[in-house]
């Protein structure tokens, strides 16, 4: 009997791989290498035995290696892509469009030559038009190429109602549909705690303030970090799409994919409810949407396909 041990690379040894690449360790999902660019390649090396050296302690079996070498993410299971720059306070996440085109660009030609077979995810922001960015480079079917923005960003709308309701976060649906930018569409109608409809707890104006705090809840941590963005529910977020994959656990959960029709959308990847699993992207569902949630996803859309357009590589 051939027993797997999975391989998962993250690109991008900086806060969010980093993280990532310990997250992913401490839940034993496989053997993790984590790849940076040449000039990083001791600081690469010395966080992944610093990671590994923590294992005896926190009992984790699995190896991590630091790299700068492509060769060491051969046949990789699951390659998380992280590289690219941050945003700071001021900036949008649209403001890194060109520089982290061409470093997603470069980094999927790698992954394609080494990691043919591998499913894709990829957090680089702006992410949407980035996921597109890697399909084009990568040229793997669309299933085998998902961003992370969903996951992320319920995570946050979730935390915030059940601070509202003083409720266990375990009980919290909550439900977010669109582009990873300030007019995301958090869905309040598809939102329940412990199978109850959350307009029917907190108050049309309380769930206002939620929903627009979860569409600048990314600008919310820059402004507080000042010299960087999110790192700790974006690697969780990650790790739970991995995890979804690895164990083909058949999860519904919102992730960035190749529209061709869905909602209306064609050739445009933003964020909806899919099923994951052992093929990566299994199925898209489709929501019905009032006029008005269709209204506001369409502005998500236009957002997302304005930078999306001025991708030049
Ligand atoms: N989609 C989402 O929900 C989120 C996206 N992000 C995005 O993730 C990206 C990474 O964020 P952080 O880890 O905080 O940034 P960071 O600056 O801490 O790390 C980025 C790392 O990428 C590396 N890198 C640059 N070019 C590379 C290349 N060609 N090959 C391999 N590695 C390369 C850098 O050396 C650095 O170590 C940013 O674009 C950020 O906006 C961050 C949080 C959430
Ligand atoms: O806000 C940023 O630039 C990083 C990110 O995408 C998030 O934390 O949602």
């Amino acid at each position: 009997m051939a027993i797997k041990r999975y391989k998962i690379t993250v690109v991008g040894a900086g806060f969010t791989g980093a993280t990532t690449a310990l997250m992913l360790a401490q839940k034993e999902l496989g053997d993790v290498v984590l790849l940076d660019i040449p000039q990083m390649e001791n600081t690469t090396k010395g966080k992944a035995l610093d990671m590994l050296e923590a294992g005896p302690v926190q009992k984790f079996d699995s190896q991590i290696t630091g790299t700068s070498s492509y060769e060491d993410a051969a046949d990789s299971d699951i390659v998380i892509i992280t590289a690219g720059i941050a945003r700071k306070p001021g900036m949008s996440r649209d403001d890194l469009v060109n520089t982290n085109a061409g470093i997603v660009k470069s980094v999927c030609e790698n992954i394609k030559r080494v990691a043919p077979d591998s499913i894709v995810i990829i957090l680089s922001n702006p992410v949407d038009a980035m996921t597109y960015a890697a399909f084009n480079a990568l040229g793997f079917p669309k299933s085998r190429v998902i961003g992370q923005s969903g996951v992320l960003d319920t995570a946050r709308y979730n935390t915030f109602i059940a601070q509202e309701l003083k409720v266990s976060v375990e009980d919290v649906r909550g439900f977010v549909l669109g582009g990873h930018g300030d007019d995301m569409v958090p869905l309040v109608r598809y939102s329940s705690v412990g199978g109850i409809p959350i307009d029917t707890l907190i108050s049309a104006e309380r769930i206002d303030e939620i929903v627009q705090r979860t569409r600048v809840g990314g600008g919310e941590i820059v402004n507080l970090l000042g010299n960087g963005s999110a790192y700790y529910a974006p690697a969780a977020s990650l790790v739970q799409m991995a995890e979804a994959i690895l164990k083909d656990k058949k999860r519904i959960i919102p992730v960035i994919a190749l529209l061709e029709g869905e909602y209306g959308y064609d050739n445009l990847f933003m964020g909806v409810p899919a099923l994951l699993g052992a093929n990566g992207i299994e199925k898209i569902f489709e929501l019905e949407l009032t006029a008005e949630e269709k209204a506001a996803l369409d502005k998500s859309a236009e957002s997302v396909r304005s930078v999306t357009a001025v991708l030049t590589v």
